[in-house]
């Protein structure tokens, strides 16, 4: 790997380490900042809001602004305004200001996400691990921040420190990315690269609706888990210790989940089984918690839930649509973030609703989210061209590729044996030069993966060598 490359990752980590500070600083320090703010803490809970809306109203501007003036344009901004947030906030006394504050937050994080899931696909040919691995980054800044705030508040110290360990990273990361050359970090991004996935039109419209439906189910299904289960596992008659640990266990799940993903992703080809094998397992967990009345039972299914639903699948889903056109990866990623943020508004309103109506089991809805979640992974289990995992695995397919070719040649020699019988009659020479040119420019046309031009032509024009062979062998 190029030093360049490592020095871009590590700024792109680092970014998400401190995005993952971002995403629960308010909520740690709340009842300090509406002391600071004079306000209730309604009112402070409501700034949060503004995260939310900041994301929504930025996410498609900013995959513009990513795909059109460059994906280290995007960097700069998400992580120019991310710093303002964090030096600015701790000294802001003005509710409104922090309002305004918070959705410059909002701002900052879909500016991260339009530029950082991008290159990453653009590093890496294989980037669904990476990708993968930026939840580790945002799970580990969630774990190291209470932290922070709770040796603060023990020591007396000032709160907003909490703030200033981020933005001191931050500055540092901002220092270090500035004199990159992130095009060059990007290595060369093949015209191959460029064409996409090589599937029919219906397969491609099949799994691209389907990943914008798992941008909405992924995140929802997540969601309405850690929403509901503490109070779902006490209504059920789970003491109130179980009922918090559930959620924990989720937690230590999701990270384990995360970590075997991405070993799993990094060393073998098997992006496909895992996404199916893990949407199976997040289905099957749900059910048993929704049904169980076994509390080590719920235990299990809770870890299970964490490890499959939160162990990454977003990310391998949003890796997969950018597979598909890869020319429009920052507004692809935006659209993706905005059914998530979707999911993130619509939850808690659906699930509010439901939990009034008698005798309902709030969790079944959340099998019916992982449910839909499920079919989108058959969609991709059938569309998706296959993986192979090991040599024997490529010769396999290798071997399928070539009955289909030997059958297509029968049928076309078939056709050669009418148009010789025309030319017999016809008393017309076997070679055509004419003709040939026009099969050649045809095959040119056809191949979608330009750089193969050449190598399928120089096929077909054999095949044509062999066909007027055969023609001259014919009586
Ligand atoms: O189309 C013809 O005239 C053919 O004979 C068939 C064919 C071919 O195999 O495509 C073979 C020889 C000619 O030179 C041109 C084309």
């Amino acid at each position: 790997m190029p030093s360049s490359s490592l020095r871009l990752k590590t700024t792109l980590f680092t970014n998400y380490l401190i995005h993952g500070f971002g995403m629960i600083i308010l909520t740690q320090n709340l009842v300090k900042l509406s002391h600071h703010w004079n306000s209730s803490l309604t009112v402070a809970s409501f700034v949060l809001s503004g995260i939310g809306i900041g994301r929504l109203v930025a996410y498609l501007l900013m995959g513009f602004i990513s795909d059109q003036f460059g994906r280290k344009t995007t960097l700069l901004i998400g992580m120019t305004t991310y710093l303002i947030f964090l030096v600015a906030t701790p000294f802001n006394s003005s509710v409104a200001l922090a309002y305004a504050l918070a959705i410059l937050a909002g701002v900052a994080n879909s500016a991260l996400d339009s530029a950082t899931y991008p290159l990453l696909a653009e590093i890496n040919k294989n980037g669904t691990s990476n990708s993968v691995l930026l939840k580790a980054f945002i799970s580990l800044g969630e774990f190291i921040l209470p932290m922070i705030v709770l040796f603060l508040s023990q020591n007396n110290l000032w709160f907003g420190l909490s703030f200033m360990v981020p933005a001191t990273l931050m500055a540092l990361n901002l220092a270090n990315l500035l004199p990159l050359n992130v095009r060059q970090s990007q290595q060369v991004i093949e015209e191959a690269d460029l064409q996409g996935l090589v599937i029919s039109r219906p397969k491609k419209v099949a799994l691209s609706g389907g990943l914008f439906v798992y941008g909405y189910t992924s995140m929802a299904v997540m969601i309405w888990f850690t929403q509901w289960i503490t109070i779902f596992a006490k209504k059920i008659g789970f003491s109130t210790t179980v009922a918090h640990f559930l959620l924990s266990l989720y937690s230590l799940g999701s990270i384990t989940g995360v970590i075997t993903v991405v070993v799993l992703l990094n060393r073998f080809n098997l992006k496909k089984p895992v996404f199916v094998t893990l949407n199976a397992l997040s289905l099957l967990a749900i059910t048993t918690i929704t049904l169980s009345t076994n509390a080590d039972l719920s235990a299990v299914a809770a870890f299970v839930f964490g490890f499959s639903a939160a162990g990454g699948l977003m990310q391998i889903a949003l890796n997969t649509l950018l597979s598909i056109f890869p020319r429009h990866k920052g507004m692809l990623t935006g659209t993706f973030f905005i059914f998530g943020s979707l999911a993130s508004f619509s939850v808690p309103i659906i699930t509010g609703l439901l939990v009034k109506m008698p005798h309902t089991n709030i969790m079944a809805g959340d099998i019916i989210v992982a449910f839909v979640g499920f079919l989108v992974a058959l969609i991709m289990l059938v569309t998706l061209p296959p993986e192979n995992s090991s040599l024997a695995d490529a010769r396999k397919s290798i071997n399928k590729i070539d009955s289909k070719l030997i059958a297509l040649l029968e049928e076309r020699f078939a056709a050669v044996n009418d148009v010789h019988k025309f030319k017999q009659t016809g008393q017309i020479a076997i070679k055509d030069l004419n003709r040939e040119r026009q099969v050649l420019d045809n095959v040119a046309k056809k191949t979608k993966n330009k750089d193969l031009v050449p190598y399928n032509q120089a096929i077909v024009q054999t095949i044509m060598d062999n066909s007027r062979q055969y023609q001259a062998s014919l009586k």
